[in-house]
């Protein structure tokens, strides 16, 4: 019987094309499967065809209705596994199979292909192009390095004819080969040959260094190599699980990166994920829960957090999609939540009952009180940030902690003195809220990261997603609910979202990571355009590596977003300043009927987003004004309710859109003064401030898949110099 692989392109045909020929394509590839070889090279119904023109001699095509083609790579190797490339109507399929070529990767042993045609034009054009350039991009490189790495003769004629980055970037995949490309693309963002091996070759099983040391490997084993590209169709009913539970992508294809982690056969300890938006951090989190439930035992529990209630729903909803029926009874092993939300259940259980925790308002009248009977010199804002970040960040109980610590992240210098009356108005603080019954959610996260102390682990494993934002107390929490152990924490994360005032040093709170963590780069949300632009709003920022509050390190800690790509394409961002709200929201309104009226988009799929509140409201009744239906995100819409997602910028984090319009961008909002502690004030405090400002303007825009428009009225922010000026 012949065996048959679905590639990653074949799924996205599937997914687009009309339920019948959905039907019709199944069928074949049931009929496929029943034969044998010879009755499949014989059958009139499948016609299965050689292709004159192709450049690769395996490719085949069969019918599957009068207007339809499957297009097969058949093996050639005395196997009989045979790949399901794509399926389309009969003109594209021929059109497209006579330009690829596949092959087998030197050195990742994956199944790799290629547009042959347009390689070879390429190849003539820069060669021209770079006849009067001596300097290469890859000349630091000899051929012999290269091809250790993977590339191989097409590919390794084109390296040597690039001449900038963006050169390779016009060969990008699906043009060239997805392996070597990567390689490439790493070594041009200035990674050794050596890190390159490390993170791309070695974690694919490869131990051979040298090329010629190889030995060869057939398509059937290149095809179980790539299981970020191809899935095998084994046993009964596979098929119809694949083509109906696994539509969506991020199911089965994983990058190797995120496989590397998500699979990973146990950590000896803590382990991090960590990378720009969109690099499937959380979808690793979810493969990586699923690991640990189908390898764990009957009792283990696991404990799945991130930042809000309804990221932690939708969750809920995405784990119940990986695990599919099959693995449906394992989810009552998982408990999905805030850790806000898991701190006072852990009060409540302990005690009876949980203080309500406190709005932003009603902290800022209590700090207000606080102060009341003194003539203080510190504001309500001095004061809650010293509480959260010095007192509740390092669990202080008295006094005489107060007075001997150092008040790390803190720019000011506060002697013996005004510690102690510090103290004494942090005291009538919570005194006042411990007779309301009431306490802010860190200070909940405090008490029960005690409690959990006192009664021991309840979680086998936590797995954390949107880890940038968590407050010392909440890790406490995390740290206190699972024993330390192999596999008791897995993080994912990126410091470059971090919008909420949280440093914290890992390490220091018993997470230790180091030599347990990962970097993502490929981007599967937004094109390429939109990355790179809103990867520009960054530049220059000081962001502090994830888990590493650590000013004083060498490189002064910091992450970067080096090598981060996407591999879709699309329109550049556009930046548009109106002389009034109202100008603004004419053209708003203008935008959005493009995206639906001429782009096709769905009024769900675009989200607009402003600073506050009440620019929310107003775009929610311009828009119903003009008859574009319009929901706030904040009401928490199913996906069954139409209408354009109105939110504020805060309210975006985890989400994604194909359009997405970032609205009111003037200087006032943006940085928003009152959050931003001036610098004589504390300059540490500032920085960090002004770096949560530039961070939520990055999130907002890289919540976009297709499309970004962003607008101001009056005097741009200056926060979007480095893409407008
Ligand atoms: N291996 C994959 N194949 C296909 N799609 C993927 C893959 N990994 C992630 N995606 C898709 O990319 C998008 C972003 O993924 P995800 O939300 O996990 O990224 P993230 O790194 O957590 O993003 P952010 O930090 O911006 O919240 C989602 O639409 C997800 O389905």
């Amino acid at each position: 019987m012949p065996r048959l692989a679905l590639s990653e392109d074949f799924f996205t045909d599937f997914v687009s094309l009309q339920r019948p020929v959905q039907k019709e394509v199944t069928d074949a590839i049931q009929m496929f499967r029943s034969m044998t070889v010879p009755q499949l090279h014989a059958s009139k119904g499948m016609h299965l065809e050689k292709l004159e023109r192709a450049r690769d001699r395996r490719i085949r095509t069969i019918r599957i209705t009068k207007f339809y083609r499957g297009v097969l790579l058949a093996p050639d190797d005395g196997s009989e596994l045979f790949m399901l490339l794509r399926v389309a109507p009969h003109d594209d399929a021929i059109n497209w199979a006579c330009k690829r070529a596949y092959s087998v990767n030197g050195a990742t042993a994956g199944v790799e292909v290629r547009n042959v045609d347009a390689l070879e034009q390429m190849e003539t054009y820069f060669e021209a192009k770079a006849v009067t350039t001596p300097a290469r991009l890859f000349e630091a490189h000899s051929d012999t390095v290269l091809r250790d790495l993977g590339i191989d003769d097409q590919v390794l004629r084109l390296a040597r004819v690039c001449v900038t980055a963006d050169d390779l970037t016009v060969m990008a995949p699906p043009m060239m080969p997805a392996d070597q490309y990567e390689v490439l693309w790493f070594l041009a963002q200035g990674e050794s040959p050596e890190d390159v091996w490390e993170q791309l070759i070695a974690p694919r099983g490869q131990t051979v260094r040298t090329a010629a040391d190889r030995p060869v490997v057939t398509l059937a084993e290149a095809i179980l190599n790539t299981p970020n590209r191809m899935v095998e169709v084994t046993g009964p009913g596979e098929l119809e699980r694949i083509l109906t539970e696994d539509l969506v992508r991020w199911r089965i294809f994983l990058h190797p990166a995120q496989r590397r982690y998500a699979y990973h056969p146990g950590f000896n300890g803590p382990a991090q994920v960590t990378g720009g938006p969109g690099t499937g951090k959380t979808v690793v989190a979810l493969h990586r829960v699923r690991h640990l439930l189908r390898t764990g035992r009957e009792g283990d529990r696991i404990l799945l957090t991130t930042f809000t209630n309804a990221m932690a729903a939708a969750l809920r909803d995405s784990l119940a999609l990986l695990l599919g029926e099959a693995d449906a009874h394992l989810l009552e092993r998982v408990d999905v939540t805030t850790v806000d939300s898991l701190a006072a259940r852990v009060i409540r259980e302990a005690r009876g009952s949980s203080p309500k925790p406190l709005s932003a308002a009603a902290e800022k009248s209590a700090w207000t009180r606080a102060m009341a009977r003194e003539e203080l010199p510190w504001t309500d804002r001095f004061l809650s940030q010293e509480f959260r970040n010095v007192v509740l960040a390092q669990g202080l109980r008295t006094p005489e902690e107060y007075l001997r610590c150092v008040r790390r992240g803190r720019g000011t210098q506060v002697g013996r003195v005004q510690r102690a009356r510090l103290w004494r108005v942090m005291e009538r603080f919570t005194a006042d809220l411990a007779s309301r019954d009431s306490a802010t959610y860190t200070q909940l996260c405090d008490q029960a990261a005690r409690l959990l102390a006192e009664s021991g682990p309840r979680y086998r494993h936590v797995v954390v997603d949107e880890a940038q934002d968590l407050h010392p107390a909440q890790w406490r929490v995390l740290r206190a609910c699972v024993a330390p152990q192999s596999d008791d924490i897995f993080l994912v994360g990126d410091p470059h979202q971090r919008i909420y005032d949280s440093r914290v040093s890992l390490g220091s709170l018993g997470v230790n990571v180091r030599g347990r963590t990962t970097r993502l780069r490929l981007n599967y949300r937004s094109t390429e355009e939109i990355l790179r632009w809103s990867a520009s709003l960054l530049d220059g920022q000081p962001v502090g590596r994830l888990g590493e509050d650590d000013e004083d390190a060498d490189d002064g800690g910091r992450d970067s977003l080096r090598g981060y790509r996407s591999e879709l394409h699309g329109r550049v961002p556009s930046a548009r300043g109106h002389g009034s709200q109202d100008e603004e929201l004419r053209a708003l309104v203008d935008q959005i009927r493009t995206w639906i009226d001429q782009d096709g988009v769905k009024p769900s799929e675009i989200a607009v987003c402003a600073r506050f509140n009440t620019l929310v409201d107003a775009v929610i009744a311009r828009l119903r004004r003009e008859r574009i239906p319009a929901v706030a995100v904040k009401d928490d819409p199913g996906p069954e309710v139409s209408g354009v997602r109105v939110a504020t910028m805060h309210a975006m984090k985890g989400l994604e859109f194909r359009c997405v319009a970032v609205v009111g961008l003037t200087s006032s909002v943006l940085p928003f003064a009152p959050q931003v502690t001036p610098a004589d004030v504390d300059p540490v405090q500032h920085r960090s401030d002004l770096l949560a400002e530039h961070c939520l303007l990055f999130v907002a825009c890289t919540r976009a898949r297709d499309a970004l428009a962003i607008s101001w009225n009056g005097e741009r922010s200056r926060l979007l110099d480095p893409v407008a000026g």
